[in-house]
């Protein structure tokens, strides 16, 4: 598979939010654990629930109840139990990545404009933003934003429009197999960033870039 280069002039780059800009799995493991304890059930360790993130907070509390053995019907309440949780104060086990809120303004101050799209819901999601703070993002979709979450290309897409970018002069920046085939899926160049969440290899994987921390993703762009 032949890998999507961006034209140039870059107008755009949009970032994935958890694994690629902040650390949160040790919140979401915290948040995870006290869900399971409320229910009765076993606690997934912090390297079981790294596995479990990446495609929005509904799969994570799915594959912790199968982790379980729990059944499935379970679901609906784990999950609000678990939101809830987890919304009390996102904060908690949250830091962002050396190098990038350096990244966003080197990008900002060379005039390109600045998204985020991420599976984790846009609650904790402007709460986490506003509490790093993380940013100026011209644009921001939650996984529960629009009907379908990454992989599916339309949240992507949206927030590239809403960005006023054209989608082959748009970058975006993920550290997982859910981003890369939300970026195959709408066309749009990839760069994956090494040291997130994605423990397994990536099937068929053609980014147009790997770099080994955000930081890295500087020395790509030059507009
Ligand atoms: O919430 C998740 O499971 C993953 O969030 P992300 O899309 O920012 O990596
Ligand atoms: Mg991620």
């Amino acid at each position: 598979m032949t890998p999507v280069a961006p034209t140039w002039p870059l107008q755009a780059v949009v970032f994935d939010l958890d694994g690629t800009l902040i650390d949160s799995a040790p919140g979401l493991c915290l948040a995870a654990g006290t869900t399971m304890d409320d229910l009765g059930l076993p606690r997934p360790d912090l390297a079981t629930v790294i596995g479990f993130i990446g495609n929005g907070a509904p799969k994570l509390v799915e594959r912790c109840l199968h982790w379980a053995g729990a059944d499935p019907v379970r679901h609906p309440d784990a999950l609000a139990v678990f939101l809830r949780h987890y919304g009390r104060d996102p904060m908690i086990g949250t830091t962002a990545y050396d190098g990038a809120q350096d990244l966003l303004d080197a990008l900002a101050a060379q005039g390109l404009k600045l998204g985020l799209c991420t599976n984790k819901p846009a609650g904790p999601t402007h709460a986490i933003l506003r509490a790093l703070p993380l940013g100026p993002f011209d644009a921001v979709l939650g996984g529960d934003s629009l009907p379908k979450r990454k992989p599916d290309p339309a949240p992507l897409l949206r927030v590239v429009a809403d960005l006023g970018a054209d989608p082959v002069a748009t970058l975006y920046v993920g550290d997982s197999i859910t981003d890369w085939r939300t970026a195959r899926a709408a066309g749009i160049a990839y760069v994956h960033v090494e040291g997130g969440y994605q423990t397994t290899p990536i099937p068929d994987f053609a980014p147009w870039r790997t770099v080994a921390s955000i930081a890295g993703v500087a020395g790509l762009i030059s507009t």
